[in-house]
């Protein structure tokens, strides 16, 4: 499956094509109208949030509630558009006109001198407009396509909040489904109530003192069949196909699995995965410190992975910056601004992460329908069995 992107944050609506997905898979506009709910979701958010209410319109590949093999087309509408049809129109505007809404101090942290430079733009709102994070309302949208795909097959997928700042959770001891219903209830996105508590608190004094906070989010997969992704070629191996899906969310800066960055501090005896057999289990790890992954394929233990986001780029108190057009040192622009997106950000990671590991799963059971998908699985996990 491929997919790609259009639209600007403050244009009329969002666009995705999603190619490649297989027939009589069953798709109606709510599987994917949650998704998008969940990552709107979340302590911290800026008032964009209360405007926008994202549903998917599905406009082909889809009929009477089940995908015909045709490539999915879907759009999200951008409510705020009302409040831009001037500055966003297509329509050209004088150069000095206000209405335009230019942008000429960047913002540190952000995409804005580093698009101006690259793509000439003299109006950094040509580069934020689409740098903005909005767009991952259309990846959230795909990744909602490819979790009815895997939940087929028994595979689900969670999200949680690690950290927000200095404040970090307890790691939650429950099922997939019991951390699912205990994060989709809470602020921040956490199990632990009294991190809860704490995190709110964070949030709510860096705004007051005009600062940002960013975080860590946990993804966990379970039911994954053993031998996704491979060893064989570099651009093959799922964990690294993950770990680009997970850095190229804005803001996110690092990614891990499992142990992650700590098994570089521990021995060889602490990281690896003892494996185990069982007549009635077949191979399986006493441990799961790989987070589910060797060699580039999945172990068959639930896929463990973390990323780090980084704070909010725009500052109420802004840093320093330089002027383009005149090239003297001025405060940056401010723009409307979340304080904390981690929750949401959690969610965009479930679902790109969903996303990898879909492809990844029509790659070894490929076929153009569900049957034929589901017929190929079969037939590998009695070659398993019998290993
Ligand atoms: C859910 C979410 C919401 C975001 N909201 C904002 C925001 O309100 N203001 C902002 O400056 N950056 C925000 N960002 C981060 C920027 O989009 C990101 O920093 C920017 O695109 C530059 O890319 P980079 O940080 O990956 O280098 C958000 C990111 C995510 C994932
Ligand atoms: C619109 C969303 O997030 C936006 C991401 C974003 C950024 O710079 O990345 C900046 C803000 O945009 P605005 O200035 O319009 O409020 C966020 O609200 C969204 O998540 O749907």
């Amino acid at each position: 499956m491929r997919y790609l992107t259009a639209g600007e944050t403050h244009g009329p609506q969002l666009t995705a094509i999603i190619e490649g997905v297989p027939s009589n898979l069953p798709l109606l506009p709510d599987s994917i109208n949650v998704q998008l709910a969940r990552r709107q979701k979340g302590y911290g958010r800026g008032l964009r949030m209360q405007i926008e209410k994202d549903t998917a319109n599905l406009v082909g590949g889809v009929r009477h509630g089940m995908t015909t093999g045709a490539p999915i087309a879907l759009v999200v509408e951008n409510k705020d558009w009302t409040h831009w049809t001037k500055v966003m129109g297509v329509e050209p505007v004088d150069e000095d006109n206000e209405g335009r809404r230019r942008i000429h101090r960047p913002r540190p942290g952000h995409a804005d001198l580093n698009g101006g430079l690259k793509y000439n733009q003299r109006d950094l709102r040509n580069i934020l407009e689409r740098s903005s994070a909005r767009e991952t309302t259309a990846r959230v949208a795909c990744g909602a396509v490819a979790r009815q795909l895997l939940a087929q097959f028994g595979i689900k997928t969670a999200c949680h909040v690690v950290r927000i700042g200095d404040v970090v959770a307890e790691r939650p001891q429950m099922t997939i489904d019991e951390l699912n219903e205990v994060t989709e209830a809470s602020q921040v996105r956490v199990a632990d109530k009294e991190a809860e508590a704490k995190m709110i608190a964070a949030i709510d004094a860096a705004k007051a003192e005009g600062n940002t906070l960013g975080g860590v989010v946990e993804v966990v997969i379970e039911g994954v069949p053993v031998g996704l992704g491979s060893h064989v070629q570099w651009d093959r191996k799922l964990d690294g196909r993950i770990a680009q899906a997970v850095v190229s969310i804005n803001a996110f800066k690092g990614v891990e699995f499992g142990l992650g960055f700590e098994a570089g501090s521990l021995k060889g005896s602490e990281v690896h995965d003892p494996i185990m057999h069982e007549e009635e289990r077949g191979f399986y790890r006493a441990s799961n410190r790989a987070g589910g992954f060797e060699g580039g394929m999945t172990t068959g233990e639930p896929i463990v992975v973390r990323g780090v986001m980084k704070p909010i780029a725009t500052l109420y108190k802004p840093l320093p910056s330089v002027d383009i057009d005149t090239k003297e040192p001025f405060t940056a622009q401010v723009e409307r601004s979340d304080t904390c997106a981690v929750p949401a950000a959690g969610v965009i990671m479930e679902n790109v992460v969903a996303w990898e590991v879909a492809c990844a799963f029509l790659e070894k059971f490929g076929g153009d329908s569900i049957e034929e998908i589901r017929a190929n699985l079969e037939n590998y996990k009695k070659q398993v069995e019998q290993y």
